[in-house]
């Protein structure tokens, strides 16, 4: 066998040989445009142009590579690129190992450095300062709805939301001990709430044990014989403890949404490809005036902009005021974009622009 072998494996040795090279003047090329982004202030990190290139490799791919191995590639070959452009901090709503720490990881790949953060209060403080480049926190879950948090610090925050990240949420049952031995579950109690069915079925004697984090669930399951924890698989890696059982959600489409946060805004990824958020107060107008929701929505809707997301939140100043949060198709800099929010200013007194990003992660 080992001689049939040898001259095919000699040519995956010449490709890859070629594909050393061609990645190292992939970089060098970024390098430079490193150095040109420094010296314009331009953002290192841009999303508009990482949702280009995986578009176009994917258009390009006639082979029996699927399109999302070429993806996963040029997640670490970008990521390359950012920490040779510049070394980029990316803050994450910790603790590690997380969900968001997950998400973190799908985005920015293996070459730059992560920083756990406490909430996300102290994740916008952290790009505000400059302590990090940027950060990302969860921002909505399919079947838990927004993190309110998240809404209420932009109100005072100038930074802007550069991109968009969704991530398929799927518990496992992690445990150095094997399922019929498992008398305890640990895990934060969203996780468990989703696992509830699978759990009832297969370990009905086990007693659920709330924990902080589902991180830290596993932690305490690795040092006690006989319990489990309920985690993502990126935890049962961190902390080492062994998968017992993959998929344990009883739904299997639960998303979560999250948001990169940076101190400068990203481009237009063009095509309608683009998604917008705005914070938009009526003032005492939503309270006195009939119809003023409506009035709200009436300049996106006649300019043929799609309204994806409305929430309010209280606006905390006064009872009854709110701020609304939408989310519309486009970019910022797009005309009918530009003519709507002009023509929403001449009766809201706050209209502010939280960022535009690529609608596909
Ligand atoms: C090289 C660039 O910088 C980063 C790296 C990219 C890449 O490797 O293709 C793309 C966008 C940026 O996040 C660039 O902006 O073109």
């Amino acid at each position: 066998m080992d001689d049939a072998l040898a001259p095919i494996r000699q040519k995956i040795d010449a490709i890859d040989r070629e594909f050393v090279r061609l990645l190292n003047e992939r970089l060098e090329l970024a390098g430079e445009i490193g150095k040109v982004k420094r010296s314009s202030g331009g953002s290192i990190y841009a999303s508009e142009r990482e949702d280009a290139v995986l578009r176009k490799v994917c258009s390009w791919n006639d082979g029996p590579i699927k399109d999302e191995a070429l993806r996963a590639i040029y997640r670490e070959i970008m990521s390359a690129a950012i920490a040779l452009e510049k070394a980029t901090k990316i803050a994450y709503l910790g603790p590690e190992a997380t969900n968001t720490h997950a998400a973190a990881i799908k985005k920015f790949g293996a070459s730059v450095d992560y920083e756990s953060i406490a909430t996300i209060a102290d994740l916008f403080t952290a790009v505000e300062k400059g302590e990090a480049d940027y950060a990302v926190i969860p921002i909505e879950n399919s079947t838990e709805g927004s993190v309110r948090e998240a809404l209420d610090n932009f109100v005072e925050s100038d930074l802007k939301i550069v991109a968009q990240i969704y991530l398929e949420i799927s518990h496992a049952l992690i445990s150095n001990d094997s399922p019929e031995k498992i008398t305890k579950v640990y895990s934060k109690d969203q996780a468990l709430a989703q696992c509830r069915n699978w759990l009832q079925r297969h370990l009905p004697h086990a007693q659920l044990v709330d924990a902080p984090s589902t991180s830290r669930a596993v932690e305490i399951a690795k040092n006690e014989p006989g319990a489990a924890a309920v985690a993502g698989e990126l935890a049962a890696q961190f902390h080492e403890v062994p998968v017992q059982v993959h998929n344990i959600q009883d739904k299997s489409d639960n998303t979560t949404r999250f948001f990169v946060l940076g101190k400068k805004p990203a481009g237009s990824a063009g095509d309608g490809r683009d998604m917008t958020s705005f914070l938009i107060s009526l003032g005492d107008q939503a309270a006195s005036h009939s119809g003023a929701l409506l009035k709200m929505l009436m300049p996106l809707a006649e300019r043929g902009i799609n309204l994806s997301k409305i929430e309010s939140r209280p606006s905390k100043k006064r009872p009854w005021d709110y701020y609304f949060f939408v989310d519309v198709s486009g970019h910022y800099t797009d005309l009918n974009m530009k003519a709507a929010l002009k023509e929403l200013s001449t009766f809201c007194p706050m209209v502010k622009w939280l960022g535009s990003y690529p609608v596909v992660s």
